[in-house]
């Protein structure tokens, strides 16, 4: 209660963003649907990694290291902190809503999160191991403590609800076993951000039949077609682990070498540690999962971990450029594609067959602060650095649902 008596109104909504070594959140204020928000305090706890390096940096303060002590789970300690955190700002809250990686098939739009929701959500931890887990315990530790705001789930994958159904379908017969298994796509919170971004600020952007190919280049990596703003085909399928490589998992390998590993006596556990955890940047390198860490390296396996990336990037890029029949607009962004010119400049270069040309001076001066145009002068296509935030789609759609009556 303040000074007169009159409770505070509740006109903000916390967005989290549980990962696999970090939680990302965010305040925003409940705005008017499709206006763009900013947080007004946001903020990262990282290096939740076991073996990690725990810490807290937020937008208006120094950094904080996160005390964990033997036997307590540093992403359990993230959770404690951020609520104790926040401890004041929750009278003020509406709700919370959470970046949740998988909805299935079954959840196509943001969601109030109850017993039943939570049920169906968990059936879907094993295809996204390295994030549902930590989404869902989300949830639930905020539930815990504010029981009586809602908690409200919004999918990665709804973005990509409506990929034609060529897009979704794997060679496989129709069997039971295979119910559900369709490529879904991800990083969809990402790329929802991005479209309305370039649809505000290029002109082409809002033509129709525009072809954009956008780039979410992080720890976790894809590529999104997109006809008109409509996702047409995505690099990630039926799990996150398919298409580019990243930081700690492979992408897309060749489904002969599961049969191989398995013949060879190695568990589902162990392929699922090999595949997600132990591969990428990091197994390539043997140093690293970073970008920074490996392009401050000499080592010769630091520079091939980087132009395999980059060589499977373009490789994938060139088959969703040929869905789309060719290109209007690329964009980046990602801790990768946010920040790092060079890997944009090689991508730039590789497509410049197709009327792809780079503002070299503009690439230089995108340092993932503020959206960049960096092609060139008379570029036949545009090419764009957007700084995302998923939170911010994530609140906006909590939002729209608490307004709609849901
Ligand atoms: N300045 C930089 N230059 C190159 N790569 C960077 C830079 N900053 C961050 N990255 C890369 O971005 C990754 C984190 O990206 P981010 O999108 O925040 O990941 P997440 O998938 O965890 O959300 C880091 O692991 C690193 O590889
Ligand atoms: C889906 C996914 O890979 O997400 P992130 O990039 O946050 O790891
Ligand atoms: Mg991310």
């Amino acid at each position: 209660m303040n000074a007169h008596n009159t409770p505070p109104s509740r006109d903000e909504i916390l967005a989290v963003n549980a990962g696999s070594s970090s939680l990302k959140f965010g305040l925003y204020h409940c705005a008017k649907a499709g206006s763009e928000q900013h947080a007004h305090l946001s903020g990262c706890f990282d290096g939740l990694e076991p073996g990690g390096k725990p810490r807290l940096r937020l937008s208006d303060r120094a950094d904080e290291a996160l005390q964990v002590g033997p036997g307590q789970n540093a992403f359990e300690q993230a959770l404690r902190r951020l609520q104790a955190l926040l401890r004041d700002s929750a009278p003020s809250l509406r709700a919370v809503a959470h970046r949740v990686v998988h909805g299935g098939g079954v959840f196509e739009g943001p969601v109030r999160v109850d017993a039943t929701v939570m049920a169906q959500l968990r059936r879907f931890e094993k295809l996204a191991p390295l994030h549902q887990p930590h989404n869902l315990d989300g949830v639930q530790a905020f539930a815990q403590v504010w029981p009586e705001l809602p908690q409200i789930a919004c999918f990665d994958t709804a973005f990509h609800a409506q990929l034609p159904a060529l897009e979704q379908r794997f060679a496989l017969p129709e069997i039971p076993a295979l119910e559900g298994v369709r490529r879904y796509g991800f990083h969809g919170l990402s790329y929802d951000y991005l479209n309305q971004r370039l649809h505000e600020r290029s002109t082409r952007a809002q033509l129709p039949g525009t072809r954009a190919l956008l780039a979410h280049l992080g720890n976790g990596a894809s590529l999104c077609a997109t006809l008109s703003g409509q996702s047409v085909a995505t690099s990630m399928g039926f799990s996150a682990l398919d298409g580019l490589m990243m930081g700690t998992r492979s992408g897309s390998v060749d489904p002969g070498l599961l049969l191989h590993l398995l013949q060879q006596g190695w568990s589902a556990e162990q392929i699922e540690t090999l595949l997600y955890r132990q591969s990428g940047l990091r197994g390539v390198s043997g140093i690293s999962a970073d970008m920074r860490t490996l392009r401050a390296s000499d080592a010769s396996q630091a520079q091939e971990a980087i132009r395999l990336f980059a060589y499977r990037l373009r490789r994938e890029a060139g088959a969703l450029i040929a869905v789309l029949g060719g290109l209007d607009i690329l964009a980046f962004t990602g801790g990768i594609g946010e920040h790092d010119a060079a890997l944009r400049a090689d991508l730039c270069a590789g497509l410049s067959f197709m009327g792809v040309s780079l503002d070299t001076a503009a690439n230089a001066r995108a340092v993932g602060d503020t959206l960049y145009a960096i092609h060139a002068p008379g570029s036949q296509v545009e090419v764009w650095v957007v700084p995302t935030d998923e939170g911010s789609v994530a609140a906006a759609q909590a939002a729209a649902l608490l307004r709609n009556g849901g």
